[in-house]
């Protein structure tokens, strides 16, 4: 090992401290569409992260729609709008949610969190940057659409899921948004997540489809992560605001999303990961959207 290579990693190491192993990783869940179950892979995801010893957070990045309080049943005291206005600082924003989960809300209603401007964001960056000790995961639940808050999480991430369903406009609402955060954004790499499927389909026909235009006129590649069928009991856990991982452990999507967690910790850790102030300092990231 020469000097250079050597002294960087011994840097790298002491940034990372307990986290010299496994970078933390940052992994955005969008798709373009919106009701295709986002927030709730979200959720469950990351309780199913938690489970296997990983600390986890979730970031409620839908800025002017925030649902995750509602779907965990939790009633959050301060949320990011405190965090902006200076009442709250980032160690005090994230409440304990279930199985150890850790969960930094946004808030719902406010026009305000619709319409941050550079500064605003700049601030959320520097803010998410000081957070000592970071989490093994931290899981972006982004809104939908292709606002420029969406694209900002999306491009910043370690990793972007993208959900889709067996849907001509959830796979038009996908490659869209895929599309422009490959031309705007450089992101050359997707992981797919085929949701509310039926029982017959391991979604590989959408992967396929994804696969062929993005390769065609993106150049990217796109990975499938998991698949996760259409499973009533999914819609019965929100609407009594339990986690559908906890409450009904062995229901299809359960299951199935216990083997997506499996699936995220075995992507392979890239050599620019684990740098935490990457989240949000991306120069383009933050340039392209001011
Ligand atoms: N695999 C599934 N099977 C059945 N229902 C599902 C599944 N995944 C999600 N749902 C249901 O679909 C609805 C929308 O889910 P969710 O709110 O997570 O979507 P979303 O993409 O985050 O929506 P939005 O963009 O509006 O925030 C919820 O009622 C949820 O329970």
């Amino acid at each position: 090992m020469d000097q250079a290579h050597g002294l960087k990693q011994l840097l790298l190491e002491r940034r990372l401290g307990a986290h010299a192993e496994r970078p933390p990783r940052v992994i955005a869940i969008g798709g373009g569409k919106g009701g295709i179950g986002k927030t709730s892979i979200t959720v469950n995801l990351g309780i199913a992260l938690s489970q296997r010893g990983r600390r986890v957070m979730v970031l409620d990045a839908d800025l002017g729609l925030a649902n995750v309080d509602v779907l965990l049943g939790l009633n959050p005291r301060w949320t990011l709008l405190d965090l902006l206005d200076g009442r709250c600082p980032i160690e005090d924003l994230a409440v304990a949610g279930p199985e150890g989960l850790e969960v930094i809300f946004s808030c719902s209603g406010n026009r305000r969190m619709t319409h941050l401007d550079i500064t605003e964001r700049a601030a959320i960056v520097r803010a998410f940057d000081e957070l000592d000790p970071w989490p093994d995961y931290l899981l972006v639940d982004v809104a939908a659409g292709l606002s420029d808050d969406v694209l900002m999480f999306c491009a910043a991430a370690d990793e972007v899921i993208m959900v889709a369903c067996d849907d001509p406009s959830s796979m038009t609402d996908a490659y869209a948004t895929m599309k422009i955060l490959t031309m705007d954004c450089g992101v050359k790499d997707f992981q797919l997540l085929t949701n509310m499927m039926p029982p017959t389909s391991d979604g590989s026909r959408i992967h396929e489809r994804l696969l062929r235009v993005s390769s065609s006129y993106l150049n990217t590649s796109v990975n499938h992560l998991g698949n996760i069928p259409m499973d009533d009991y999914m819609r019965r856990a929100a609407r009594s605001q339990k986690p559908l991982i906890c409450d009904w452990p062995g229901s299809p999507a359960a299951l199935a999303i216990r083997a997506l967690a499996e699936a995220v910790e075995r992507l392979p850790t890239r050599s620019d990961m684990g740098r935490p102030i990457r989240f949000f300092l991306r120069q383009h990231a933050m340039g392209s959207f001011a």
